[in-house]
């Protein structure tokens, strides 16, 4: 590709956020000499049944591209319509008219598209379907549930090696429900005097205790930025299973950045120990004859990281992890063989570009790492966007999930094929950040975590010493 001459596309985005177009080759007035492809791209925004330009650039790393000329396809339920094509300034051109407006969403798509959309989105629809009615039955139990609890011996010690959960707990005084989740109910409980979280799953959802059971029960699991486990067990009466970790004051960061704005230093306390958490749970340790394998969370996301009173993050819900176990040499994962085991479950707004559009190289389990990063730089935007040292003055914005804004409210997966993978698009980074002196380090951060290429993000580590960088040269 380098011995031909380079492509050359036309140039022009409407929006400030450019979605990282502006990095895929030089631009200069309204033309861009492209890097790394041989295509130029173009989206148009449907406003009142006429095309008007969104983006125009040079188009995603491939080697080929499907046609000369820009051949317009309706995306998104035909609110965009859009081409990829392979000669010098032809996205500037389409041939269009209303009635190629007119086709189904479908006609866009390959069976190789379609056949991930069934896996990508007609798989969780069942998955939340059958949650639903699990959710459903179950609450019909609860009642019953709470009132058996607190007389009860119920937790039974765990059949487990490690010592955490050896801890035999007799007596937990379960008091109220501080969150529901898709598989479990969480009940803020008392333990001889000590608040705990019981995290009880319906008899039916074994897989799922056990998957969250097993991880925080391997070997040196115990860490500052993740939550605290306690142990395990099961009601014999209504068949129930029961996980306990430390209570967090404050629950889920996500309801704690819904009521609450911080300070530089707040916030970088959260990002770090959450951050280090992560880490932490990505490393594969050896110490004497003990090894911790790598894990990965695979449902990382606001909900699924607890806030101490101390203002610090842990990380909890591994309901979905996989443990990566690397036997001489090439890595073997021990669950999720098929494809459906990658698809990430949970809230679909920190599914990765790859996982989102079923690209990812299924012989290297490291994306499920990546995957993770990608992940963490949303809820590190989410935690900076609520830092009213970041804002200089200015009012901060009420919390938000990533992509919240941009897709006005309504995240699909759909949209969010089309926004991050299609279009190459991030949540924006506010313009007040870049005036600040750490406001470059940390857009770097976050780009470079978010990143579409996988082996360009940074690991949970190097985010880490990024992180004390920041807070150790700059203050705002
Ligand atoms: N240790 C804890 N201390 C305080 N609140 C907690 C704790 N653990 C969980 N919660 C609350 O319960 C909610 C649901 O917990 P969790 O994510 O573990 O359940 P889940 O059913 O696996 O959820 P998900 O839908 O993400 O799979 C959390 O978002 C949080 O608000």
């Amino acid at each position: 590709q380098s011995l031909l001459p380079k492509r050359t596309c036309v140039f022009q985005v409407s929006h400030k956020n450019n979605g990282g177009h502006s990095s895929a080759g030089n631009v200069s007035g309204s033309l861009q000499i492209c890097e790394n492809t041989r295509c130029c791209m173009a989206i148009y925004r449907m406003i009142n049944g006429q095309p008007q330009v969104d983006t125009l650039a040079c188009g995603k790393v491939e080697t080929l591209c499907p046609d000369a000329t820009c051949k317009v396809q309706p995306r998104l339920q035909n609110r965009f319509i859009g081409c990829v094509c392979g000669t010098d300034l032809c996205n500037s051109n389409f041939t269009w008219t209303p009635d190629s407006e007119q086709h189904s969403l479908t006609d866009s798509y390959s069976a190789a598209d379609i056949s991930k959309i069934v896996v990508l989105v007609m798989f969780p629809i069942l998955a939340f379907a059958l949650a639903a009615k699990w959710i459903y039955l179950y609450k019909k139990k609860e009642k019953n549930l709470l009132s058996v609890l607190p007389n009860d011996n119920i937790l039974q010690p765990c059949s487990c090696q490690t010592k955490s959960s050896e801890s035999y707990i007799t007596n937990i005084e379960l008091q109220q429900v501080v969150g529901q989740g898709h598989f479990a109910t969480v009940f803020k409980g008392n333990y001889t005097e000590t608040a705990v979280a019981v995290k009880v799953y319906p008899a039916g959802w074994k897989d799922k205790f056990t998957t969250e059971k097993d991880i925080y029960e391997l070997p040196l699991m115990r860490h500052a930025g993740i939550a605290h486990f306690l142990g395990a067990g099961r009601n014999p009466r209504d068949r129930s299973w029961f996980v306990v970790v430390e209570f967090a004051e404050h629950g889920s960061l996500h309801s704690f950045l819904c009521e609450n704005t911080l300070s530089w230093m707040q916030a970088q306390n959260m990002c770090l120990s959450l951050s280090q958490g992560l880490s932490y749970l990505h490393s594969d340790l050896h110490s004497q004859d003990v090894h911790k394998p790598a894990v990965a969370h695979r449902d990382l996301s606001s909900f699924n990281v607890l806030v101490r009173a101390d203002g610090s993050c842990a990380l909890c819900d591994f309901g979905c992890s996989t443990i990566l176990r690397s036997c001489s040499g090439p890595w073997v994962m021990r669950q999720a063989t098929n494809t459906k085991g990658y698809a990430q479950l949970g809230t679909p707004h920190y599914m990765s570009p790859e996982i989102l559009e079923g690209s990812v190289n299924l012989n290297n389990s490291s994306f499920l790492l990546q995957a993770d990063i990608y992940a963490l730089s949303l809820i590190l935007w989410e935690i900076w966007m609520r830092c009213s040292d970041l804002s200089k003055g200015g009012t901060v914005p009420q919390h938000l999930l990533p992509y919240e804004l941009e897709l006005e409210g309504n995240v699909t997966l759909e949209r969010l094929i089309l926004y991050v993978c299609e279009m190459d698009r991030r949540p924006s980074i506010p313009e007040p950040w870049e005036l600040l002196p750490q406001g470059s380090a940390m857009k770097e951060l976050l780009t470079e975590c978010w990143d579409r290429d996988t082996d360009a993000r940074l690991t949970a580590h190097c985010v880490v010493d990024r992180l004390v960088s920041l807070q150790a040269d700059l203050s705002p």
